[in-house]
């Protein structure tokens, strides 16, 4: 990754050893030899970290390969083309495409520079956030392949959560008990190469904290990655081969009393060249309730949360960062 023009000081990240954000072997996991050993690595990740880089995942490389192609095809066509399936015409589905500065994570301080395309697979399910995709009509398979990558990317979620229970000292099918018919959205991102001084008032994606349950990324070999640390420094978490960065989200943190960090991070693309990543989110059902776990408290350590739904959490947070639901009443 070249940096090719000044940065904006406040912008500035540490890259340190990868031990900051490690990266954890989850093969046996996958292949069922070893969960126990992978759950507990994953657990004092979570505890200390939030984000972790995964290896021997058993995704195929043409998959993720093939969703990037869709993403950059999609992403070059014309913006009227484009606009014609903005989230804003998809009710309460809320899929479709955003484009740049029409979602702000961190609306205080700066705009995301950044255009995405959400899909979910529940085209069914009758619930907020769930319902018909708006599909683009080009490129043609864009439909079959992102469905695809979606799908992989649900079932290696899966493992994830088990094992995340399973470190928690719960059942492995806790979660999945709240997971029948999760919210996910398959995202896709362009952050379109950004020229001069990098602002801090305009990066790819302002500091947040992820809405829902679990995250997997992957991203292209342009880097811009940040993770917030405990002392509040900016580390990279720069792009390694044949990995996915991992995170967990506000709800895992809620679950665990805090236990679990839902670590702040953020995108600066320096890299003067368009980025791309593809993000994929799940949550727990639109009803289900999430509430601190009762070994995640004791005398000393009461519950931090009052009990909230998952929907209700994700929506509370789409209110406050896209354009279009800013005023909107949230129950
Ligand atoms: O593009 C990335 O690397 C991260 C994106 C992200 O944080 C998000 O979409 O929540
Ligand atoms: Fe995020």
């Amino acid at each position: 990754m070249n940096t090719t023009h000044a940065i904006d000081p406040r912008l500035s990240s540490r890259y340190t050893s990868f031990d900051e954000v490690p990266v954890i072997d989850i093969g046996s996991l996958v292949d069922g030899s070893d969960i126990e050993k992978v759950a507990q690595e994953i657990g004092r990740t979570c505890a200390t970290v939030g984000f972790f880089y995964i290896r021997n995942h058993g995704v195929p490389r043409s998959l993720i390969d093939a969703a990037y192609s869709q993403a950059q095809a999609f992403f070059n066509l014309p913006f009227e083309e484009k606009n014609r399936i903005n989230i804003t015409n998809s009710g309460p589905t809320l899929r479709g495409y955003i484009p740049t500065f029409a979602e702000n994570v961190d609306p205080e301080k700066s705009r995301d520079f950044k255009e995405c395309f959400d899909l979910g697979l529940d085209e069914t399910h009758v619930a907020p956030f769930f319902g018909p995709n708006l599909m683009p009509e080009r490129p043609v398979d864009f439909k079959p392949v992102l469905e695809r990558y979606h799908s992989e990317m649900l079932l290696l979620a899966r493992k994830l959560i088990s094992a995340i229970a399973l470190s928690l000292n719960l059942p492995a099918d806790y979660f999945a008990k709240l997971q029948q018919h999760p919210i996910t959205v398959q995202r896709l991102l362009h952050y379109p190469a950004q020229e001069g001084e990098v602002r801090e008032e305009e990066i790819g994606i302002g500091a947040h904290t992820d809405y829902g349950f679990l995250t997997i990324l992957a991203q292209d070999a342009n880097g811009g990655l940040q993770v917030q640390n405990k002392e509040g420094e900016w580390i990279s978490a720069p792009p390694i081969e044949n990995t996915f960065v991992v995170n967990i989200g506000d709800l895992v943190q809620t679950f665990t009393n805090d236990l679990y960090k839902s670590t702040v991070h953020r995108v600066i693309n320096t890299s003067g060249q368009a980025r791309y990543s593809l993000p994929f989110f799940i949550d727990m059902d639109y009803d289900a309730v999430v509430d601190v776990l009762q070994n995640c408290t004791s005398e000393d350590n009461p519950a931090r949360y009052t009990p909230y739904t998952s929907g209700q959490h994700k929506f509370r947070r789409y209110v406050n960062s896209y354009a279009h639901l800013k005023g909107t009443q949230v129950a």
